[in-house]
């Protein structure tokens, strides 16, 4: 954003590039979880990341987190190649992973204070960050529990406060909403949603009514390639409805 926008007016700056997949590939053997995905979300941009059970979702966030090595392409974070430059990289992303955070015996304050050393925040704001995120994250009511023993709504919520701890400009969320309960579905849209006006967010998702809640951008994903990648009303255009795109978007293969 240039220093003349305001929040909510529109950027007039050329797109910043903050997620980029470039021609990104996942092969286990002759098996390709994913194949040549590419694509870029920009600064200021909320993007679902949406397609079938075995897309190539998971993965790909992998990919761009660094948390997996590709088997061709370049992931970058911030413009900073997550292959060759990951510290710099991850200083600027936080990551939802799939199945929630690990260290499943440590309660969350002491989670953070993990994770956050390991991230070499300094002590006082390391202090401030985590009451910071257990007030945003409303994590008060389980704060003496080990995380393992937590219901999966509270641990989605603690590992979206390890996400976010460390202030990053960029998040990847894998599935956030996955297992929680209406009201806890509430929250963290709502959540996602105040994020979303300062961070560029990829967001994986099954839920169709997501994008319109939350989701500036949709990049569709099928059988490890992209499959659409534009707004959500281009998706949607002539009369077609989100489920109706989304079958025709994977063939055969929707409904299974
Ligand atoms: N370590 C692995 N070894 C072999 N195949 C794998 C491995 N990890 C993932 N896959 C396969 O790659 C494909 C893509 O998996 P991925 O988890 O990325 O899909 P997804 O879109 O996230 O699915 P879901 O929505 O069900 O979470 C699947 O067919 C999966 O079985």
């Amino acid at each position: 954003m240039s220093t003349n926008d305001q929040p909510g007016s529109t950027p007039t700056q050329t797109p910043e590039p903050m997620i980029e997949a470039v021609g990104l590939s996942k092969f286990y053997g002759d098996f390709a979880a994913t194949r040549d995905v590419s694509f870029t979300i920009n600064r200021g941009e909320v993007a679902a990341f949406l397609g079938p059970n075995g897309a190539g979702k998971s993965t790909t966030m992998k990919l761009l987190t660094g948390y997996l090595a590709p088997s061709a392409g370049v992931a970058r974070i911030a413009g900073y190649d997550v292959g060759t430059d990951r510290l710099t990289a991850s200083r600027r992303l936080g990551y939802l992973p799939e199945n929630g955070p690990l260290w499943h015996d440590m309660t969350p304050r002491g989670l953070l204070k993990f994770i956050g050393e390991a991230r070499q925040m300094p002590a006082e704001r390391l202090r401030q960050r985590t009451d910071e995120v257990i007030e945003l994250c409303n994590l008060q009511a389980v704060l003496g529990k080990p995380v393992g023993k937590l219901s999966k709504g509270y641990k989605q919520r603690v590992g979206m406060a390890q996400a976010l701890l460390h202030e990053p400009d960029v998040l990847i969320l894998d599935e956030p909403t996955s297992g929680l309960d209406p009201n806890q579905i509430r929250d963290v849209r709502s959540l996602i949603r105040k994020l979303g006006e300062t961070k560029t967010i990829l967001l994986s998702t099954h839920i169709l009514q997501e994008v319109d809640a939350m989701c500036n951008r949709v990049v569709f994903i099928d059988e490890g390639r992209v499959v659409f990648d534009g707004a959500p009303a281009e998706m949607t255009q002539q009369g077609a409805s989100m489920d109706e795109r989304f079958h025709q978007l994977t063939g055969a293969s929707a409904g299974v």
